[in-house]
């Protein structure tokens, strides 16, 4: 790992995985606690996806299929993983960001938590639940997806909530955005992420 001769901190920072079924709202949480997780020090990754840049809701980076797989063959990803028909990369400047004492938030997926685990042992795993009517509900309403592939989604979502991780840590986002920006801060207050602010 390389290191900038700027870096002033030892230490490596602590990677948040955020994980939850498509439409929890983990894009809506990042985007409210945007501020105050920058005014803390925290980094937040910006996912690569295989998505038309002009798709609703997220402030990705839309790559063809062909891009992807020239970053990937480069080594520009720390991680990547393929889900709900697209490919999903985390630039490798987290690595840099870590290595350099910075915490990372990292919008993530339940199906790669464990080998993301295996590359960061230390990392904090958050799940965003909603109830299951809810999920639906805010799926359909977001528009970004077919009728069909929501739906596919929420099979995902019953597949993958059979393997639930013991460790990871639940925010509830089935009431207020507020509601669920405070459980995270809480969280990573108490987990010491927060602990020099
Ligand atoms: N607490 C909330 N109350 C009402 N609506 C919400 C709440 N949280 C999120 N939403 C809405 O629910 C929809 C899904 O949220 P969002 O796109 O943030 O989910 P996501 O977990 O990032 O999904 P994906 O993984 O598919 O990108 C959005 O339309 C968002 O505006
Ligand atoms: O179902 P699992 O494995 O948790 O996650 C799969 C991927 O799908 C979602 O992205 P989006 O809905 O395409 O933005 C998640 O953010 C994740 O990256």
């Amino acid at each position: 790992m390389q290191h900038d001769a700027s870096d002033r901190k030892s230490g490596t920072g602590r990677l948040i995985y955020l994980v939850g079924p498509s439409g929890s709202g983990k894009d809506s949480l990042i985007d409210a606690s945007r501020e105050r997780l920058a005014a803390a020090g925290v980094e937040i990754a910006r996912r690569v996806i295989t998505r038309s840049a002009e798709a609703k809701g997220e402030a990705a980076h839309g790559v063809t299929a062909e891009q992807f797989e020239a970053l990937r063959a480069q080594g520009a990803f720390a991680m990547h993983w393929r889900a709900n028909g697209l490919d999903y990369g985390i630039p490798l400047q987290v690595d840099q960001w870590l290595a350099a004492g910075r915490s990372v938030l990292v919008n993530g997926s339940r199906a790669y938590l464990a080998e993301a685990r295996r590359r960061y042992p230390n990392l904090l795993a958050v799940l965003v639940e909603v109830r299951h009517e809810v999920l639906r509900e805010r799926l359909l309403a977001r528009g970004r997806e077919s009728a069909e592939e929501i739906e596919q989604r929420l099979a995902r979502n019953a597949r993958l909530q059979a393997l639930a991780d013991p460790s990871l840590h639940v925010l509830d986002n089935s009431t207020t955005l507020e509601t669920a920006v405070t459980a995270l801060f809480t969280l990573l207050h108490d987990e010491g992420v927060l602990a020099q602010v």
